[in-house]
């Protein structure tokens, strides 16, 4: 075995090291439950493609800026390599490995015929003009246009990026390819062939997930909600609508909390009129790592990788924690989590809406057909619950976390395609 845990002082451990250490970690106890050989579980930790490249932007001031950009396919053994895009200040290859590698798993688990990608530029998106932004993706795809393709890797939104996000890189693969390509890139505008419930999946997926693991109404139940993006606010919406009592919220610019309940839609209409969470009237501020350790039925973490870790997970008091996020925990915190009987319901499987609707705008793309919300609202509906009976099931059976039989599912999945596809000698 050559793709190990490395022997990396912690001072010099970066954010995305450490999801990649997560990553692996968690595949090496797939790896071992199945059986699988060395050789196979090498395969399997190594990334089939990785890409860096420079993006030069041109600032409004005239001033040139060099951005490192990244796409990863982690495994393309099931399908198209298939994952999101990410615009953030601390992107590396090592966190876009790691995320690639989830990806790889989520879509084995939830079973969708994909292999597992993800992108990244190592840019604040919020430093940047429409127009630089709009000069950044163009260039970045136009690096990328080598690896990405309606049946090689088609990307979607993840932190930073959005609808716009993907109709430029829609239109930079289309003029490239001299007609219009809408099956390259999936979370697009519903005017370029984008789904009917793609924006909301992730969230919807995040709520069916919290709503299964407590097999009860939401009533009298409460939950934190950690991010308030794309994936956190809606979360925090269908959670309320489901009858939960959202009692907090975070986003980079601060924390707010209500113990007897947050207006969601008036705090979301806060954050479109005021840029974030922050200076929200009716509730206290809170500062933002409390939010993770308030005593609630369910935790939502829905922003970075990494932020329930050995040090404050014997302070989580949250019975149920339902990953929105990538990587939220850190496999240190998941063992003091679990020797305290609180059930962490697994990135790979709880936000997995994402991907499935992603697909089914793919498949609506190759086909040039549409479905009606109701349609993809049943089918999102109808894989998440399969996907979640079997891990719970899984679970039970073996005497194993959630995410461990999550794992041992994906994994598995890819391992058996790579065997019968005989890709391993
Ligand atoms: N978008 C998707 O379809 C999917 C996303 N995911 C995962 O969900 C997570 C969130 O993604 P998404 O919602 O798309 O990204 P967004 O960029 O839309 O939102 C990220 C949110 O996290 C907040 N945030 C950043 N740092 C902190 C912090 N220290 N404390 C509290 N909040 C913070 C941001 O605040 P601010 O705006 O102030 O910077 C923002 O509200 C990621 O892990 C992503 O990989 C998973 C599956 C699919
Ligand atoms: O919708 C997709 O294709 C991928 C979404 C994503 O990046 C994720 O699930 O982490």
């Amino acid at each position: 075995m050559t793709v190990m845990v490395p022997s990396t002082t912690p001072a010099l451990i970066t954010p995305g090291r450490q999801a990649l250490d997560s990553a692996l970690h968690q595949l090496a106890h797939a790896a071992e439950h199945l059986g699988l050989d060395e050789g196979l579980h090498t395969m399997l930790a190594t990334p089939r493609r990785s890409l860096t490249v420079s993006v030069p932007v041109r600032r409004e001031n005239g001033r040139m800026d060099i951005v490192q950009g990244f796409r990863v396919q982690h495994n393309i053994t099931r399908g198209p390599a298939k994952g999101g895009i990410r615009f953030h200040p601390s992107t590396d290859l090592d966190e876009v490995t790691a995320l690639a590698m989830w990806m790889t798993w989520k879509c084995a688990l939830v079973g969708i015929p994909y292999g597992g990608a993800k992108g990244g530029v190592a840019v604040d998106p919020s430093g940047l003009s429409t127009r630089e932004l709009e000069r950044l993706t163009r260039r970045y795809v136009n690096e990328i246009l080598p690896l990405i393709g309606p049946e090689k890797d088609i990307p979607a939104p993840d932190v930073g990026t959005d609808e716009q996000t993907m109709a430029w890189i829609m239109d930079t693969y289309s003029v490239n390819a001299g007609y219009s390509v809408p099956g390259v890139v999936t979370g697009k505008p519903m005017t370029l062939g984008g789904s009917l419930g793609r924006a909301g999946a992730t969230s919807r997926g995040v709520q069916i997930a919290a709503m299964m693991a407590l097999g009860r109404s939401g009533e009298g139940v409460t939950v934190a909600v950690q991010g308030f993006g794309k994936v956190g606010a809606l979360a925090a919406q269908y959670l309320s609508d489901a009858g939960c009592t959202v009692v907090a919220v975070s986003d980079a610019t601060g924390a707010v909390h209500a113990p007897n309940g947050l207006d969601v839609a008036a705090v979301r209409a806060w954050v479109a009129e005021s840029g974030g969470v922050a200076g929200y009237r009716d509730a206290d501020a809170m500062p933002l790592g409390d939010l993770l350790e308030l005593d609630v039925d369910v935790l939502v973490p829905a922003a970075l990788e990494g932020v329930v870790t050995a040090e404050n997970a014997p302070r989580v008091r949250a019975r149920l924690i339902v990953e929105g996020a990538n990587g939220p925990t850190t496999p240190e915190a998941d063992e003091i989590l679990a020797g305290s009987g609180v059930v962490v319901v697994p990135d790979i499987l709880a936000n997995a809406g994402g991907v499935i609707v992603s697909y089914l705008e793919w498949v609506q793309n190759m086909q040039a057909y549409s479905w009606s919300a109701g349609e993809v609202e049943v089918k999102l509906r109808d894989l998440m619950e399969s996907a979640f009976a079997e891990v719970r099931s899984l679970s039970a059976e073996r005497g194993i976390t959630l995410r461990q039989a999550a794992h041992v599912i994906g994994v598995g999945r890819v391992a058996e395609a790579h065997t019968l596809r005989g890709l391993y000698p």
